[in-house]
């Protein structure tokens, strides 16, 4: 276990964090002054207009942007300031799904898949190849497991995507979009495992969406305009 991070109850906790764009007379203020603690097993959903700020903040929290003003601390560590080799380590405990799937076009789904493990460089590669299937089976592609990106539809790279997310076991998941491409049955497939995930194994799911359909199975839904958290409502 290294670190209170681990199994803090709060993995992530966003503190007046700014953001701004561009240099001198271009410089543009695109966050302004937000404040969030999300809760370990949650799913918190981050919605709002376009241009409203979500990807920035999702970007910032997980590990992708650097923070230049305010507190995000991650599993337990500021990444205010962090060290670029730390950031490396953090994000290995992260898993991320982004709509447009970057999937290697050249590899089979088995593969993409193991590319979400191989990062980590340990394990034996039988238990590697074991835990790809076995995600690929939770997805709904258990019968897919040799296709190409090329052969499969949409919504199956997408779960391609989805299951590269979540092989290694990622304490926290941030997704942008993540069932855009996904007809209505899959997206729901895709929540309710964010969602069990949670319940089993406490993985926590941050999801910028503009998908109605998954606004009732979020835990909480924060709200965007203009760079500033305009609404915070937490279901039940
Ligand atoms: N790399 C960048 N350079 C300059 N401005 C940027 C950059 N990225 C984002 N912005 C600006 O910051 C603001 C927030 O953008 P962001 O992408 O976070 O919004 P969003 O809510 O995710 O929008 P969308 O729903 O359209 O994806 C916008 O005004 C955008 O133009």
């Amino acid at each position: 276990m290294d670190g209170a991070g681990h199994h803090s109850a709060v993995p992530v906790a966003v503190t007046g964090l700014d953001h701004f764009f561009g240099t001198g007379e271009a410089r543009k203020q695109a966050i302004w002054d937000v404040s969030i603690e999300v809760a370990r097993g949650s799913l918190t959903v981050l919605m709002g207009p376009s241009g409203s700020g979500k990807t920035t903040v999702l970007t910032l929290m997980g590990c992708l942007r650097d923070v230049q003003h305010g507190s995000v601390r991650l599993l337990g560590e500021e990444l205010n300031g962090a060290a670029e080799a730390r950031r490396v380590a953090l994000r290995r405990r992260l898993g991320f799904i982004f709509q447009a799937h970057n999937l290697h076009e050249s590899l089979s789904a088995t593969q993409n898949v193991l590319m979400g493990l191989q990062v980590h460089g340990r394990g034996d590669n039988a238990l590697r190849l074991r835990a790809a299937h076995h995600i690929l089976g939770l997805v709904g592609l258990g019968d897919r497991l040799d296709y190409l990106p090329g052969s499969l539809s949409g919504g199956q790279k997408q779960r391609v995507a989805v299951a590269r997310a979540l092989v290694s076991n990622p304490e926290v998941v941030f997704a942008d979009e993540p069932t855009a491409a996904l007809d209505k049955e899959s997206g729901a497939t895709v929540v309710r495992m964010l969602k069990t995930l949670g319940r089993k194994r406490g993985t926590t799911t941050i999801m910028v969406t503009h998908d109605n359909r998954i606004l009732d199975l979020a835990d909480r839904i924060v709200t965007l305009e203009e760079g500033r958290i305009v609404k915070d409502v937490r279901a039940r």
